[in-house]
């Protein structure tokens, strides 16, 4: 398990970290005043937006703006050196995820302190959080106006995790960042005892099985460097299993071998419940992969739940883009954003901007259209007459311009395929959002906001 790949995660001079943040600098909209949901569909339908979790997103205290949503989202473009550190999957990436946990792990449900609020910043200096300075030194450079440091550290691991072969884990922006460190000791170390570790296991939500997952399984990533962690290695860099970039079950193995560098590997193995998620882990992914993400998002959502957006940031695959999607599936237009407040008007998205590109756009009620008005900077919704006489199946659509008329679908024909249909956003899956979206279509999704 030595293959010893270049251990730093950023030289402190002249490295990748040194390079600036590509994000772009607009201000930020201000919070919407109301509650909204997450419906996004271009057609105007809406949805509840609550979350897989169980707990609901469905109103954000803090709600990024349009303009904070595509901050966040432009992290992901394939110009940015956010995405280019750890696409393809490299050192960086293992160095981000353990940034994730050493923030989170400050977090307890149980007193509702802490969580992954970016405190890790007022913290580098304890003993546990040795190395992780250049990571947090690098994701600060992205702060600005509406982009949370703890909003940059999720994303970091989630994309990080993803572009490593792992799960596309459900990222909400919005977090909100601390004031002041979390309260120290609640960070495990490599000679925690099984009391600790399940105490840690129980102020983050987890039960044993998501515990064994993201404690153990996360370790598929990375590894030990002597001048982190003395105690763990005396190598530049000693992996956890002999592949520290690939998502796979190999770690288990190791433990189960009784290899594991980490002492904490070693007394869960002894524990007779963890034991048995580990036997199970070592040969069953989808199991594994069910519970570390639903482990890795308690950790990257502590205590930030009420401050959530809805909406979720899909990570790119290979050259696609990244796109935005609802907890139900829809594929959203950012363009959208703040267009689906629940009821009818006027609170979504005000006040306008009436020297936007954005002339018009379609009311949540059909038939209608608002612009934007100079004088009370807020949309006028009018009744659009040319879609009235229109026959039906004509929809109005949104675009970065203004609203525009489309007719009904046209019947099946053999170039229909390349034919962008009313509602070709509302129907993918997952699976089909990451993998099947035309390049085109995807790219769309991005350019139009
Ligand atoms: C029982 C809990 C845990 C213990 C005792 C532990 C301990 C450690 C130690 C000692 C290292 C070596 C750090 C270094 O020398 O650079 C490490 C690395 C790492 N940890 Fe953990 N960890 C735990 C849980 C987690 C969790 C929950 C995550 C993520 C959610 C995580 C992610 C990582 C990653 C990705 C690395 C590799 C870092 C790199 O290669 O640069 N760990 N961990």
């Amino acid at each position: 398990y030595n293959s010893p790949p270049p251990a730093s995660e950023g030289s402190s001079s002249g490295g990748p970290y040194s390079g600036s943040s590509s994000s772009g600098g607009s201000t930020s909209g201000g919070p919407y005043s109301g509650g909204y949901s997450s419906g996004g569909s271009s057609s105007g339908s809406s949805s509840s937006g609550s979350a897989s979790s169980g707990s609901g997103y469905s109103v954000a205290n803090n709600p990024p703006s349009k303009a904070d949503l595509k901050k966040i989202m432009a992290l992901l473009n394939s110009t940015s050196i956010f995405r280019q550190l750890i696409e393809p999957c490299s050192t960086f990436n293992a160095a981000w995820i353990r940034t994730v946990f050493h923030d989170c792990a400050g977090g307890s449900t149980l007193d509702n302190t802490g969580g992954l609020d970016g405190s890790l910043q007022f913290e580098l200096s304890r003993t546990e959080n040795a190395g992780l300075a250049p990571t947090i030194g690098f994701f600060q450079s992205f702060v600005e106006p509406g982009v949370s440091l703890a909003d940059v550290i999720a994303l970091g691991g989630v994309a990080s995790v993803a572009f490593c072969g792992g799960p596309v884990i459900p990222y909400h922006p919005g977090r909100v960042d601390a004031t002041t460190a979390n309260p120290t000791g609640r960070v495990p170390s490599a000679t925690s005892n099984l009391q600790f570790l399940y105490g840690v296991a129980g102020r983050l939500g987890l039960v044993a099985s998501e515990q064994v997952a993201l404690f153990q399984g996360v370790h598929t990533y990375g590894g030990a460097h002597s001048a982190n962690s003395p105690g763990v290695t005396s190598q530049t860099f000693q992996s956890f299993d002999g592949t520290p970039t690939t998502y796979d079950l190999n770690v288990f193995k190791v433990i189960q071998e009784g290899q594991s560098i980490l002492g904490t590997d070693q007394v869960s193995y002894a524990d007779p419940i963890l034991k048995g998620y580990v036997d199970t882990y070592a040969y069953d992914k989808n199991t594994f992969t069910t519970n570390f993400m639903s482990a890795f998002k308690k950790c990257i959502n502590l205590n930030q739940i009420p401050n959530l957006d809805p909406l979720i940031l899909v990570p790119p695959t290979s050259t696609s883009a990244a796109f935005y999607r609802t907890e139900d599936e829809a594929v959203v237009e950012v363009s959208r954003r703040g267009y689906e407040a629940p009821g009818t008007q006027p609170e979504h998205d005000t006040p306008c901007d009436p020297s936007s590109t954005q002339s018009s756009r379609c009311s949540l009620e059909h038939g209608y259209v608002e612009t934007c008005s100079e004088k009370t900077r807020t949309w006028t919704k009018y009744k659009d007459t040319v879609l009235e006489a229109l026959p039906a199946g004509w929809e109005c659509r949104d675009s970065h311009k203004g609203h525009h008329l489309v007719p009904p679908v046209a019947p099946a024909k053999p170039y229909a395929k390349y034919r962008r249909s009313t509602d070709e956003a509302e129907s993918l899956s997952d699976g089909e959002a990451s993998s099947e979206v035309p390049a085109a279509r995807k790219k769309r999704s991005v350019d139009e906001f």
